[in-house]
C-alpha cells in the first residue's frame, strides 16, 4: 500500500515538508527542535508539520513488563495532565498541528518469568513514520532526545524508517539543564559516574570556570507560525484512507470525553470520573500546558524562592516549586527556570535557595544520564549494584497489586499515619512532596520488604509528574541499589514527628484522626489509651498492633520515653 502511495504522488510538485515530532517537549519557548526546524524552513522555503502521537498502549493494554499486574501504566489523572498539555500546545500553535493515536508497543515477549524481563516490538512506530514521510513529502525530521530505554527503542524505529527513506533526522537536546555537548565527559553516556556528587562537582567546576555553561534559552519570533502546515493542509494530505489515525479537532475539543473514548475505553465511566476528580485539598490546582507552567514558575519564584531551602521538606502550602509535572512533559524548560532563578538571585548568594533549587534540577539531569548509561538494567532489581548482597529479601506478591498488604500501602491504610497521609495525597491528587516519597518508598522496601519495582510501578501509574529516569533513579537510591550507595532508612514514625509535628498534614488527609491529640498522632495504636480509641472510633489499623501492615522499630526518642515510663498510656497499661 505504501509503495503505491509514494509512486502515485511521485512527480507531483508538492511543497517539501520538515517534520517536527513533539514528545516530552510540549512547549514553544526554549525548544531547540522547533527553533532549528523554523530556521531550516526559512532558508529552504519548506513547511513544517508539527506532530504529536498519543501512545495508546500506556492506557489500554495491561502494562506488559509489570510485576504488580496493574491494568495500565498511565492512570487517568496523569493522562489528563498530558492531554491538557497537548491541548494547550495545539492552541498555542493555532491548531497547526497533527494529532494521532496508536499503540506503540506490540508483540510483547516475556523473556524471563522469574525476573519478568520483556522484549517489545515497536513496528507500529516504524510503519507510522514511513507513511508519515511518504504522505507529506518529508525531507527532514526534528526531534528532541530522550534517554530511557523505552523512548530509545522508539527512537531506533524512527531512525530506521528515516534511513530507509533517506530523510534527514535531526536530533536536538532540549530537555536537560546542561546540553550534552557541554557535559564535562568525553564519551557519553559511558563516562557518567555512578555517584551524583561526582557528576555535580564536575559540572559546578565547569560553571565556575565558564558562566555560560548553561545555554541561553531559544526564543521564537512571532511569525514562526507562518511556516507551519495548516490544519486544512494536514487534512488534505490524509484524506484518502490514511493509516495515520488522525484525531479530529472536534474529537479533541473536550479533554474528558476524548480520554474516555480513546484512552480508557475499558474503564467504567464511574471509575474514570472518580479517578480524574479534582480534590479540593490538592496542594495546587495542576493543569497541564505551557501557559500554566510559566504562570506557576513566575508566581513561585516571585513569592517563595527565598524560602525554598528551609521549606522544601514541608508538606502543606507553597513549600516547593511543584513544577515537576510540567518539567516531566517539557511544558517548561529546566534552562528557562535556571535563568529565571539567576535573575532573582545575586552573585553572592552562593548557598541560598536559588543554588539549592538548581542542585535539584541537576539531580534531574543526572538521572536522565544514568538511565541512558544503564539501559534496560536500570529497571532490574539490583539496578546499579548487581554484585551487591541485598540488605533485604524482597517479596513480589503473587497476586501483585491485589495483594492485601500492598493494597494497604497503596490506599494509605498501613496504620502509620504519616505514610498513610502521603499515600492518600498521591491517590487523590497525583502528587506528593519529595520527603513523603522517600518515606513511603523506604517503608515499602525496608519495613514491608516488598520489591521496589512494585512501588515504582504504582508511582508510574499515579504520579502526574512521572518521569521514568527520576522515578526509577530515586526508588533505587532509597532501596540501596542505586547511585550514591549507603544504607538509608527513613523511620516513618520519626519522619512524621519531625516533618509534621502538629499532625496537621496527617489530619488533612485522614479525617478519622482529626480528634487525636498531637502527642499521639504519629502512632495512635500505641500512644492512645484504650478508652480514647473506643471513643474516637478509629479504623482498625490505627487501634491495634495486629492490624498494622508491618511492625516498625520505635524511634529512639519514643523508646526512651517508654523505658522511663513517661508515657501516660504506657503507665496505665503497667
Ligand atoms: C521514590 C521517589 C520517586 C520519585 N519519582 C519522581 C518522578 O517520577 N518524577 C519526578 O519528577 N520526580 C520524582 N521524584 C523526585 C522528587 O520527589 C520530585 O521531583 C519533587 O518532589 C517534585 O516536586 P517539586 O517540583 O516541587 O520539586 P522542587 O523541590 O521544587 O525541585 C525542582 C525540580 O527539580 C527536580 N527534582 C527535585 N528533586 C528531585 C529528585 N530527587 N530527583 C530528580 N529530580 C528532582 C524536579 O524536576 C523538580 O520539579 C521522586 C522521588 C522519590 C523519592
Amino acid at each position: 500500500m505504501l509503495q503505491s502511495l509514494s509512486s502515485a504522488k511521485a512527480g507531483s510538485h508538492r511543497t517539501k515538508v520538515i517534520g517536527l515530532w513533539f514528545r516530552n517537549d510540549l512547549r514553544i519557548h526554549d525548544n531547540e527542535a522547533l527553533f532549528k526546524a523554523v530556521e531550516l524552513a526559512k532558508s529552504e522555503q519548506k513547511k513544517i508539520l508539527c506532530l504529536y502521537v498519543f501512545d495508546q498502549s500506556l492506557t489500554t493494554q495491561k502494562a506488559p513488563y509489570t510485576l504488580s499486574q496493574l491494568e495500565e501504566s498511565c492512570g487517568p489523572r496523569r493522562c489528563k495532565f498530558l492531554v491538557e498539555s497537548v491541548q494547550n500546545l495545539f492552541a498555542n500553535l493555532q491548531g497547526k498541528m497533527m494529532l494521532s493515536i496508536l499503540p506503540f508497543q506490540t508483540n510483547v515477549h516475556l523473556d524471563d518469568e522469574k525476573s519478568r524481563t520483556h522484549t517489545y516490538s515497536y513496528e507500529n512506530v516504524r510503519h507510522f513514520t514511513t507513511e508519515l514521510v511518504q504522505r507529506f513529502n518529508m525531507t527532514d525530521l526534528f526531534m528532541n532526545r530522550e534517554f530511557c530505554t523505552f523512548e530509545k527503542e522508539v527512537e531506533k524505529e524512527i531512525e530506521n524508517a528515516c534511513k530507509d527513506l533517506k530523510v534527514k533526522l535531526n536530533w536536538t537536546w532540549s530537555n536537560c539543564l546542561v546540553h550534552g555537548q557541554d557535559l564535562p565527559y568525553e564519551h557519553l553516556p559511558q563516562d557518567i559516574p555512578k555517584t551524583f556528587s561526582a557528576f555535580r562537582k564536575k559540572i559546578e567546576k565547569k560553571i565556575e570556570e565558564n558562566k555560560d555553561v548553561i545555554r541561553k534559552v531559544f526564543g521564537m519570533e512571532d511569525g514562526f507560525r507562518d511556516f507551519l502546515l495548516s490544519s486544512e493542509e494536514i487534512e488534505t494530505n490524509l484524506k484518502d484512507n490514511s493509516h495515520l489515525n488522525l484525531i479530529h479537532r472536534d474529537e479533541f475539543h473536550n479533554v474528558d470525553s476524548f480520554m474516555k473514548a480513546r484512552l480508557f475505553p475499558q474503564m467504567s465511566q464511574q471509575q474514570f470520573l472518580s479517578e480524574i476528580k479534582q480534590d479540593e485539598r490538592s496542594v495546587l490546582k495542576f493543569e497541564g500546558g505551557e501557559d500554566s507552567a510559566l504562570d506557576r514558575c513566575k508566581s513561585y519564584l516571585d513569592k517563595h524562592l527565598k524560602n525554598y531551602s528551609s521549606t522544601r521538606n514541608d508538606n502543606l502550602g507553597d513549600y516547593s516549586t511543584k513544577l515537576s509535572p510540567w518539567l516531566a512533559l517539557g511544558c517548561i524548560s529546566a534552562r528557562y527556570i535556571y535563568h529565571e532563578i539567576k535573575k532573582k538571585t545575586s552573585k553572592n548568594d552562593e548557598k541560598t535557595s536559588g543554588s539549592v533549587l538548581i542542585n535539584e534540577l541537576l539531580w534531574r539531569d543526572y538521572f536522565k544520564m544514568l538511565a541512558w548509561k544503564m539501559g534496560r538494567s536500570f529497571f532490574f532489581k539490583k539496578a546499579l549494584q548487581p554484585s551487591k548482597q541485598l540488605e533485604y529479601e524482597w517479596k513480589i506478591p503473587k497476586d501483585g497489586y491485589k495483594n492485601v498488604k500492598f493494597q494497604a500501602w497503596c490506599q494509605g491504610n498501613t496504620g502509620y499515619p504519616f505514610v498513610d497521609a502521603c499515600m492518600k495525597e498521591l491517590l487523590h491528587t497525583g502528587f506528593m512532596n519529595n520527603r513523603g516519597r522517600m518515606v513511603v518508598a523506604s517503608f515499602l522496601v525496608k519495613d514491608m520488604k516488598i520489591d521496589w519495582r512494585l512501588g515504582a510501578e504504582y508511582f508510574e501509574r499515579n504520579l502526574i509528574d512521572f518521569d521514568p529516569a527520576s522515578n526509577v533513579g530515586n526508588w533505587c537510591w532509597v532501596a540501596g541499589v542505586g547511585c550514591d550507595f549507603r544504607p538509608r532508612y527513613f523511620n516513618p514514625i520519626k519522619q512524621g514527628m519531625d516533618h509534621d509535628k502538629e499532625g496537621k498534614y496527617v489530619k488533612q488527609w485522614i479525617p478519622e484522626l482529626s480528634e487525636v491529640s498531637q502527642d499521639s498522632i504519629h502512632l495512635p495504636y500505641l500512644l492512645l489509651r484504650e478508652n480514647e480509641k473506643r471513643l474516637l472510633k478509629l479504623p482498625n489499623h490505627y487501634s491495634s498492633k495486629d492490624n498494622l501492615a508491618c511492625s516498625v522499630e520505635l524511634p529512639s526518642a519514643l523508646k526512651r520515653k517508654f523505658e522511663k515510663g513517661e508515657n501516660s498510656a504506657n503507665k496505665k497499661r503497667k
